[in-house]
């Protein structure tokens, strides 16, 4: 490493420590890696010991109870021992004597110099015993996340289906794109992705296609053309399953950063009107700025709170409800999710609640509302939906069986598993407003 450039695994601990009191990982990572200086093989390596340890930090803290008994950890060493262990453990790449060697330098990095002696004991007690794998029946504990999340899924899925979602969530998740048919079609852009070095296979949704291989997509130029956007497979069956024709009038109630307006756009062919609110005027641009590249000119994006009624909106053939949610579906892109508390998310059902009504209201009669989040949480799924339709009797639950290859139909409402899907973790109804005949 040459002369006053950062390191990446100090980086990484410094990451961590941030992080430990709330803040988001992207955020911080993605501020001190503009920060350091450090050439882009190095950010690679500080993203991937970044999201690896928060990932596995649960079980991490348990094996390292065995060897740490007694002693008081500042947060900084707690976070490099986690890392030492990390390396050890799942860093093929990384061989024992580096990750040793390169982990025992940090506490003196963090001016903790005290407490090198203990990391080098920890480190190497710990390949003497033979690295050991975590070898409780704990599955929270195993995979890394809250006690009450995999409780709650086992509730819902049963043990062994909790197991596989569990450990899917520790594999890699593929990159699927959405093409851009206002300006390209799915064979037409396979082939130049290839001429751009990329393989993109079709999928079982058609104009959705798997990148194998992926590099910084928005440094091509058949992304700076428009020909695509970046969208999970479970996205795209969000936008399928609302069913916008050209012409329709659309609301997308939370929209930003607007990735489903895009596909849904796409669906209307450019004719029509979508409206894309969100309650953050600061994320309007993104929404903005995605349409003008994609070509997207049937879209307005305005700042409106979901929970309060649409004064000057036209009623809506089609409404998109992707209402924030506590994200435990996707779980392997943002592994800061798997420490969620049950008290932070306990008022979101409220407030989806509270979204969908007011969405009911902006519907024309015989218009279709989809409701949807990216969590696997019953209570923000089947449980908002459940006392929607008590509520609002004019509305019925169309049946979503065949959506979406995979997918479990409970009363017609889809929830997408990951391990059984291979895409993020997602949960769709599509709901019917009766005609005043048959109100
Ligand atoms: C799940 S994200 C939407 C993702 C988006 N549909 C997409 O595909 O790109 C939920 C969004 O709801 C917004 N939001 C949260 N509370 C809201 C409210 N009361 N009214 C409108 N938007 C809200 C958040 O700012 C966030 O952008």
């Amino acid at each position: 490493m040459a002369a006053g450039q950062q390191n990446p695994r100090l980086v990484a601990v410094q990451v961590l420590t941030r992080c430990e009191d709330g803040g988001y990982v992207d955020a911080a990572l993605d501020a001190a890696l503009q920060k350091s200086g450090l050439p882009a093989k190095e950010r690679a390596l500080c993203t991937r010991m970044v999201y690896g340890v928060t990932a596995a930090r649960r079980r991490l803290d348990a094996q390292l109870a065995g060897y740490c008994a007694g002693k008081k950890l500042t947060p900084p060493i707690c976070n490099t021992l986690r890392l030492g262990l990390y390396q050890l453990q799942s860093m093929d790449g990384v061989p024992d004597a580096a990750a040793v060697n390169e982990t025992v330098r940090l506490p003196a990095l963090l001016r903790q110099k005290s407490a090198t002696g203990l990391v080098n004991a920890v480190l190497r007690c710990y390949l003497r015993d033979g690295k050991p794998t975590y070898s409780g029946s704990d599955l929270s504990v195993r995979y890394s996340v809250e006690p009450w999340i995999a409780k709650m899924w086992c509730k819902a899925y049963g043990e062994e289906q909790t197991r596989q979602l569990l450990a899917r969530f520790e594999g890699e998740f593929p990159t699927f794109i959405r093409v851009n048919t206002l300006r390209t079609t799915a064979p037409d852009l396979i082939r130049r992705l290839s001429d751009e070095g990329l393989t993109a296979e079709p999928t079982a949704l058609p104009n959705c296609l798997l990148l194998r291989r992926t590099g910084y997509l928005p440094g091509l130029p058949s992304f700076a053309e428009g020909l695509f956007h970046v969208q999970d497979l479970s996205s795209q069956y969000c936008c399928q399953a609302l069913g916008a024709q050209p012409g329709d009038t659309v609301l997308d109630c939370c929209a930003a950063p607007g990735g489903k307006s895009f596909t849904v756009a796409q669906y209307m062919g450019g004719q029509g009107r979508l409206c894309a609110f969100d309650i953050w005027a600061q994320k309007l641009p993104k929404i903005e700025d995605g349409a003008r590249r994609l070509g997207i000119i049937n879209l307005t994006a305005a700042c409106h709170d979901a929970t309060t009624p649409y004064t000057g909106v036209p009623l809506a053939d089609k409404i998109l409800c992707d209402v924030p949610c506590s994200g435990l579906g996707i779980l392997g892109k943002k592994p800061d999710l798997r420490y969620k508390q049950r008290g932070e998310i306990k008022d979101l059902p409220d407030l989806q609640l509270r979204i969908l009504k007011q969405a009911a209201e902006q519907l024309r009669p015989g218009g279709v509302l989809v409701y949807s989040t990216c969590t696997l949480s019953p209570n923000e799924n089947q449980g908002v939906v459940g006392k929607f339709l008590r509520d609002c009797p004019d509305f019925t639950a169309v049946d979503l069986t065949g959506l979406c290859p995979g997918a479990t139909v409970t009363d017609g409402m889809a929830t997408l598993l990951p391990h059984q899907t291979g895409s993020d973790g997602f949960f769709i109804a599509k709901l019917k407003r009766g005609t005043p005949c048959n109100r």
